[in-house]
């Protein structure tokens, strides 16, 4: 099954989706997500200068040797771009393999350890009442875990919090970087009184998360942790920023809360100190940024000798052929957690049809042929490539900050 085309389809149906599409001799075609958000236009570059013509005319059913000879002939190894270029074009490898065996993903990475994939939703309001308003609207939708952000008194604008009242928020919110404002102090003292209000009306049934979004310094972290105990979250997520890695001993030493990171990670490389420390609870790594199924297989099967459980970043920065391949991953996995869910917009979700469905706050991937997400390309080209940038942060004097 040689490959005889490989196209990268740009579209903006809400946001920014990079997907690369691989066509073969046999008149099966396979694709990949390639969305690096704020930042799509370096992956299309990187995978149409470096990538796609080295493709043409190779046996895609070699889905190792083609990562390795992405990866290790690169010699210019790991970074989110080149990660996310391998990352699509094994994730279109997988998925053409699949349909040439005419079996759902999941059969070929060793068959179902479940029957459904738990997923986290997000609640968020400007204040603690809009937030609990959010959490009744995804109770009542079914979910059994969701992930709580809320405005804080006396900060302008906070990480992770829709704009308006039951709509998503979107992280890249501008044509180039808006400036937003953060204070530590004022953080730490609030965000506790919104775990406890959760709690005290929803009781103890539902799984509580939340994102710290990497602003904090590891003591900082640590007290934040100790904070949150009597509510016991199911996991405090990307704490302090994970460059120092040891950072997170010193959080583990002061608190039993659960800890999730690894969003922003491309390689196993990024997570082997965490959890061969034994530093976290969640490896929150995503197929997309992180070299596709072949490596985060890889991570995954590193994370289960030491309890760690996965957590895939699942933002509509991603699209659903990323959601598709991670449910099939997920289905698979042994050692799963739980899988981030925010929904995409209608016109995303048109675009990309797909087998995936929800009930009962849980996913099943579908049965169809391969990851069983497609793309209408017709419908992309009417929703062009619009720059999009993140938000930077500063503190309250005008010092850059953690974003
Ligand atoms: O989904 C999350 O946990 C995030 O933190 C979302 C990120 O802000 C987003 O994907 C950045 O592109
Ligand atoms: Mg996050």
């Amino acid at each position: 099954m040689r490959i005889t085309h490989a196209r990268i389809i740009v579209c903006c149906p809400g946001r920014n989706l990079v997907t690369l599409k691989l066509e073969t001799d046999q008149g099966l075609y396979g694709i990949g997500d390639a969305t690096l958000n704020g930042r799509e236009q370096a992956v299309v570059a990187y995978l149409e200068e470096h990538v796609v013509p080295a493709l043409i005319g190779r046996d895609a059913h070699n889905i190792e040797d083609i990562w390795q000879f992405l990866y290790r002939g690169a010699y210019w190894r790991r970074g989110p771009v080149t990660m996310s270029a391998i990352g699509a074009v094994d994730m279109a490898l997988w998925d053409l393999k699949a349909k040439a065996a005419g079996m759902p993903l999941y059969q070929l990475l060793g068959g179902k350890s479940r029957d459904r994939i738990m997923v986290y939703g997000h609640a968020t309001g400007r204040d603690i009442d809009g937030c609990l308003e959010e959490v009744e609207r995804h109770v009542e939708a079914g979910y059994r875990a969701v992930r709580v952000q809320c405005g804080i008194p006396g900060i302008a604008t906070t990480y992770g919090v829709a704009k308006r009242a039951g709509e998503r928020y979107e992280p890249a919110d501008a044509d180039l970087p808006a400036e937003h404002v953060w204070d530590t102090a004022k953080y730490l003292n609030f965000v506790p009184k919104l775990f406890e209000a959760v709690r005290e009306r929803f009781g103890d049934g539902l799984h509580l998360l939340h994102d710290v979004h990497h602003r904090l310094t590891p003591i900082e972290a640590a007290r934040l942790g100790k904070l949150a105990e009597p509510y016991h979250l199911f996991w405090l997520e990307d704490c302090v920023p994970a460059e120092n890695q040891s950072a997170f001993r010193l959080i583990r030493q002061h608190t039993t809360t659960p800890l999730a990171v690894g969003e922003v990670f491309n390689s196993i490389h990024d997570c082997r100190e965490l959890i061969e420390s034994q530093s976290i609870d969640y490896i929150r790594a995503t197929l997309t940024h992180a070299g596709g199924i072949s490596h985060v297989r890889r991570i995954a099967q590193l994370a289960e000798l030491y309890h760690v459980r996965t957590g895939f970043h699942g933002p509509t920065d991603l699209s659903p052929v990323c959601m598709g391949a991670a449910l099939h991953f997920d289905s698979w996995v042994p050692n799963f957690g739980i899988q981030e869910y925010m929904p995409h917009s209608e016109e995303t979700e048109a675009v990309f049809p797909h087998a995936y469905r929800f009930e009962d706050g849980h996913f099943t991937p579908g049965e169809v042929p391969g990851h069983g997400v497609d793309i209408d390309e017709q419908l992309a080209a009417k929703f062009p490539y619009r720059r999009a940038s993140l938000p930077v942060n500063r503190l309250e004097d005008g010092t850059l900050w953690h974003w």
